[in-house]
């Protein structure tokens, strides 16, 4: 069995076929619109693997790794850590779920993210799902969190929201320009939010369903088509040699 970036790429070649299929959807959205929160939601319904580029490089930070103070202090700046970090941190954990259906929350947060991602992978994401909050919102709910987060204290904020706009809202309308995003409006308390959000996950269950039964039907009609063809093959030799009798001598 290969990694996941076999399994990927042989999706893309085409030169084999792939060990699984991957499901991957893109959670974005500003800081504090809700993402982690409904991910865990999805979770329960849904099946997938949460994987959050930001709870990643956390852990990476505190693991004492070599990259632990460049990726604290990028955090502590709300800037974006280098791609090559996070696809790796990324990869290794799809690895290890063990899942073919992930929801990657807070990734791909600039356009360096989405391009070193779809080359390294190959993985197209199935959809892009957006919570859209206003700032007011967000900024109200990062600074009551409480989870002892060293960006969520007002400095920081103000400039995760900068690098949102100017870094994360780019990729956000890029996926939008190829009709990949799914936009939430993610203001509402929690149990609404989730009701938007049940129904693009029910969607998509449903396109998979038909998609099953679509090539279930073919695959019964190709068998039904070969023992038709097989008996008529069988009665027309029978007839030949049944014709070819008569004219014995
Ligand atoms: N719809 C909601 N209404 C009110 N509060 C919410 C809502 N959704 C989440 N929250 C609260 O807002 C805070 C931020 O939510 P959450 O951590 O899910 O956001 P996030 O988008 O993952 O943030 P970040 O990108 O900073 O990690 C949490 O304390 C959460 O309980
Ligand atoms: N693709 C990413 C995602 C996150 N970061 C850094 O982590 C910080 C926290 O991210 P959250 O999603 O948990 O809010 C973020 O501000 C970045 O510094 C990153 O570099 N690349």
């Amino acid at each position: 069995m290969g990694t996941i970036v076999d399994a990927a790429n042989k999706e893309v070649n085409g030169s084999s076929p792939p060990d699984k299929k991957l499901t991957v959807v893109f959670v974005l959205g500003g800081p504090g619109s809700g993402k982690g929160t409904q991910c865990a939601n999805i979770v329960q319904h849904f099946g997938y693997t949460h994987l959050s580029a930001g709870d990643l490089l956390r852990a990476e930070q505190n693991s004492g790794s070599d990259n632990g103070e460049m990726i604290k202090t990028m955090i502590k700046d709300g800037q974006i850590v280098p791609s090559e970090v996070t696809i790796k941190l990324l990869l290794r954990a799809m690895e290890e779920s063990g899942n073919d259906k992930f929801l990657i929350d807070g990734f791909p947060r600039n356009e360096e993210n989405r391009a070193a991602f779809e080359s390294v992978t190959g993985i197209e994401p199935e959809f892009v799902l957006f919570f859209d909050c206003p700032e007011e919102e967000m900024e109200k709910r990062v600074l009551n969190r409480n989870q002892g987060r060293a960006d969520d204290n007002i400095e920081s904020i103000r400039k995760r929201f900068k690098v949102y706009t100017q870094s994360s809202l780019p990729v956000i309308e890029y996926y939008d320009s190829k009709g990949k995003v799914r936009k939430i409006d993610a203001s509402k308390p929690v149990e609404e939010v989730f009701v938007a959000v049940k129904e693009v996950f029910t969607s998509l269950d449903e396109k998979v369903k038909q998609h099953r039964d679509v090539f279930g039907r073919c695959c019964c009609l190709k068998t039904l088509l070969i023992i038709a063809l097989d008996s008529s093959v069988g009665i027309i030799c029978s007839s030949f040699t049944f014709v070819d009798s008569l004219f014995q001598p």
